[in-house]
């Protein structure tokens, strides 16, 4: 069973509420732009490709029921300015929205509001496809070169975080890497992190492993070095938030210490991503804005207070692992590339072998 976070026709989009995961299973309607942005930012939606399709989702809809009357080019300029604004780290909203402000510009020149109208909802439209077709590119990829380096044996991965169906529009990435090696049949054991705070791999991962068969151990994230050394891990496998020019990479606040913990241990360490969640106009890590999020989000758990009230917290959603760390490539639906390469590879200079 697949697990579907975004149900979307024409005029109608509906999102798993992953606040309320793995206890319910609830559909959001989403009517609007608004609706969309109070989505992502709640994090009822969440994962770098997914914010990015649900956000101009939102702006699809509301297009569809009139939005923007016939002023159509200011009106989705201030929306897609508005959903980017929502959570700053990941990429691909603020990418989505200046590629398609760009579409909606070039295509107001010779169309009057109501074919605009159909142009731009036809644009988002597709992002939905492109989402999937490139992480099933991202999953062979990635046990291709996973695989390579055990061409008989199956593998045992670590994975941080929530990058599957719930975290893309289908298939997932770096979860799409080991659900294309359980469907290989070389998927030994994927081990997931319960990664705090928000238990994105406690309640998020381990639903999507259970609902589809995965072998899968849930470890706390202090339990990740020791996994390390005494499970086997053939390699670790994370997704991306945002993948800079010099392949500095955020992802969810944690990764950095795997990173380290696996360079300790001599197991490879990957980043999975679509080019979608790559930025190349930044040098390097030290540039990428990192989310801050509530405090409550550390101190309690579905309202339960879990920490001394009074006490202060630090709360970084994000966190970046320099280049140097990601030892095993970067997982793209271009190929696996060395950080040095990727520049190269996202701008066609360079193609996988
Ligand atoms: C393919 S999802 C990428 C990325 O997004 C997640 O963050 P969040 O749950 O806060 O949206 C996590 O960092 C994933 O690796």
């Amino acid at each position: 069973m697949t697990l579907e976070a975004i149900r979307y026709r024409p005029g109608s989009l509906q999102i798993l509420n992953q606040l309320l995961l793995p206890q319910e299973s609830v559909f959001d309607e989403i009517r609007s732009v608004q609706d969309g942005y109070e989505a992502i930012k709640s994090m009822k939606v969440r994962g770098a490709p997914a914010i990015a399709i649900v956000g101009c989702l939102s702006l699809a809809v509301e297009l569809q029921a009139g939005g923007g009357g016939d002023d159509l080019v200011p009106f989705i300029q201030d929306s897609l300015s508005h959903l980017t604004s929502a959570r700053p780290t990941a990429v691909n909203m603020g990418r989505a929205a200046r590629e398609l402000m760009e579409f909606t510009e070039n295509e107001s020149m010779d169309k009057g509001p109501e074919q605009l109208r159909e142009s731009v909802i036809g644009w988002i439209e597709e992002m939905l496809e492109r989402d999937v077709s490139d992480n099933r590119k991202i999953g062979n990829y990635g046990a291709q070169h996973i695989l390579s380096g055990v061409p008989r044996d199956s593998v045992t991965i670590l994975t941080h975080c929530n990058t599957g169906s719930l975290a893309t529009a289908g298939y997932g990435t770096a979860l799409g890497v080991v659900r294309s090696l359980h469907a290989l049949g070389r998927l030994k054991r994927v081990y997931c992190t319960e990664t705090r705070p928000y238990n994105q791999g406690a309640r998020l991962t381990a639903y999507e492993a259970v609902a589809e068969g995965f072998p899968a151990t849930l470890i706390t994230d202090s339990m990740a070095a020791l996994t390390m050394r005494e499970r086997g891990i053939t390699a670790v496998v994370v997704g991306a938030d945002r993948v800079v020019a010099n392949g500095d990479t955020a992802n969810k606040v944690g990764t950095y210490q795997l990173a380290i913990a696996a360079k300790h241990h001599g197991i490879p360490f990957y980043v999975a991503a679509p080019s979608t969640s790559c930025d190349l106009s930044l040098e390097s890590g030290r540039d990428i804005v990192i989310e801050e999020r509530p405090p409550e989000e550390l101190t309690s758990i579905n309202g339960v207070p879990i920490a001394a009230p009074g006490i202060e917290v630090w709360n970084p959603a994000f966190d970046v692992t320099p280049h140097q760390l990601i030892t095993g490539g970067i997982i793209t639906e271009l190929g696996v590339f060395l950080p040095s390469e990727l520049q190269a590879a996202l701008t066609g200079r360079l193609t996988a072998l």
